[in-house]
């Protein structure tokens, strides 16, 4: 039975890839639902292996593996899930005040939004037609440009605050701008660690996807710099913490809840691979909430630029498709596994293929890709995932001939508007409770404080390897 230390128990990133274990319990085993730690312990593998040898060393060797793990849950009643999950949620009281805005309602996925506020950043972007064929919009077109992002920035144009998070190669700070006064995000990679950890070239494309890509639900990187010891990523700060976090003092969300941020998550999929872009570590550490509970996919460091197939061993091992796994050349169908996974956890609170926690296990579990199933998945739900979390290849919903359209057009997404969805029209089933604009990161958990000062000047034994920051 959870208990509320448990729940609380803080999730820790840390780049050894060590993990907390907290029950070898096998997730569905008797059929109860489970609850996952609260512990962020679920790292990304981190391999630049281009051959099968390599990939499969780095399996072995380098990954960073951080897995929830999973106990039985006292008493989850679907029935009772829009207030349970929002109203009285096991790991804080305080932050799920029920208001109008976070009671789940499949209306949500429906009805228009009445705060226009949130529109009117997107309404210059292009939309395709809704065309006859059950509202699905076509692929998004890549932009006509490549988004320049603003001008060279300096660590002294910021005033430093409290780390957001981190992770493998260094931290994400919260900012605030000396000039216009606005918070940013600004992510801190230790340029020795990048190197050390062979992600030089990740780093590079990490910055180059990020200027190159411009979408609702992905973050937008203002722009880049350096130090003698660090990389500076400037970012919107994302007010509303991760969904992961939401997700874990939930359990698990209702299926209009699930089925609103996959949606979200769907047409940035969709966005990406309309420019070549493989996304390769989707996750709910890496889906941050906006102020108004709008997803922001964040975390660009595995996204590659690939018209055709790459071999590259990375992602996070709960996610990993069997393709990846095995060392097989993949394309952009390995997001759409990624996405039947997510979808699976934020429906059950725990990943299809976790077991015992060791990645070993977890990779043998892919392979085999027996997944059970709970009963409380509702049926179009289950279909879904199905065609999601299928090694078939020929038969995996997103990389058919029609693309990310046959996953929009399942009907488990049968009353989402996708227009409306991506011009944020539609209400988000939970609001953060943040004061906009302030810098208010009460929805983050706390790290300590990097002790090493930034800014300063000497040797730069690694600053050729990244001429765009
Ligand atoms: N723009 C942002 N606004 C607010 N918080 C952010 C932002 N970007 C990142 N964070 C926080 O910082 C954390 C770490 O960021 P990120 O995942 O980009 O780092 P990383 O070093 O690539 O991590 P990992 O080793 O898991 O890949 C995120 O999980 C999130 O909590």
């Amino acid at each position: 039975m959870p208990t509320l230390g448990f729940l609380k128990k803080k999730r820790t990133k840390d780049s050894t890839g060590s993990r907390e274990l907290d029950s070898p319990t096998s997730p569905i085993k008797d059929g109860s639902p489970i609850t996952p730690t609260s512990s962020k312990n679920r790292g990304s593998v981190i391999s630049k292996a281009s051959t099968k040898e390599d990939a499969h060393a780095a399996s072995h060797s380098t990954q960073a593996s951080k897995a929830p793990s999973h106990k039985p849950a006292d008493s989850m009643n679907p029935s009772t899930y829009p207030q349970q999950a929002y109203a009285t949620p096991q790991s804080s009281p305080e932050p799920y005040q029920q208001t109008s805005h976070n009671v789940p309602s499949i209306q949500n996925l429906i009805h228009p939004s009445n705060n226009q506020s949130t529109n009117h950043q997107y309404q210059n972007q292009q939309h395709a037609s809704k065309p006859a064929n059950g509202g699905v919009q076509q692929s998004q077109p890549a932009p006509q440009q490549v988004r320049v992002t603003k001008g060279k920035y300096t660590l002294g144009d910021f005033a430093i605050q409290r780390t957001l998070g981190t992770g493998s190669f260094g931290r994400v700070h919260l900012v605030q701008s000396k000039h216009n006064q606005r918070f940013y995000a600004v992510k801190v990679l230790k340029k020795a660690q990048v190197v050390k950890m062979k992600q030089v070239e990740h780093t590079n494309d990490e910055r180059r996807m990020l200027q190159q890509v411009k979408h609702p639900f992905l973050i937008t990187l203002w722009g880049t710099f350096q130090d003698s010891k660090n990389l500076y990523m400037v970012m919107d700060f994302v007010e509303g913490g991760e969904l992961f976090s939401l997700l874990r003092k939930s359990q698990r969300f209702p299926n209009p809840v699930a089925k609103f941020y996959a949606a979200e998550v769907t047409l940035a999929l969709d966005y990406l691979h309309a420019q070549n872009i493989i996304y390769r570590d989707l996750k709910p550490e890496n889906l941050l909430l906006d102020r108004h509970g709008h997803l922001k996919i964040t975390d660009f460091g595995f996204a590659k630029e690939v018209p055709d197939i790459t071999w590259t061993l990375c992602g996070t091992p709960d996610y990993l498709a069997p393709e990846v796994v095995a060392s097989k050349g993949y394309n952009k169908s390995v997001d759409w596994w990624s996405l039947g996974i997510l979808i699976f956890e934020m429906l059950c609170g725990f990943t299809p293929f976790w077991d015992g926690g060791s990645p070993m296990k977890i990779y043998e579990n892919i392979l085999k890709g027996r997944v059970k199933y709970p009963p409380y998945i509702h049926p179009d739900a289950q279909d879904l995932l199905q065609k999601l979390i299928t090694p078939d290849l020929t038969k995996r919903l997103g990389n058919l001939h029609a693309g990310s359209k046959d996953v929009m057009n399942h009907p488990w997404f049968a009353e989402v508007t996708w227009e409306r969805l991506q011009k944020k029209d539609i209400d988000a089933p939970y609001v953060p409770p943040v004061r906009a604009g302030v810098g208010d990161a009460s929805q983050f958990d706390k790290y300590p404080e990097e002790t090493e000062a930034y800014g300063q000047s000497g040797e730069d034994p690694h600053g050729h390897l990244f001429p765009d920051f």
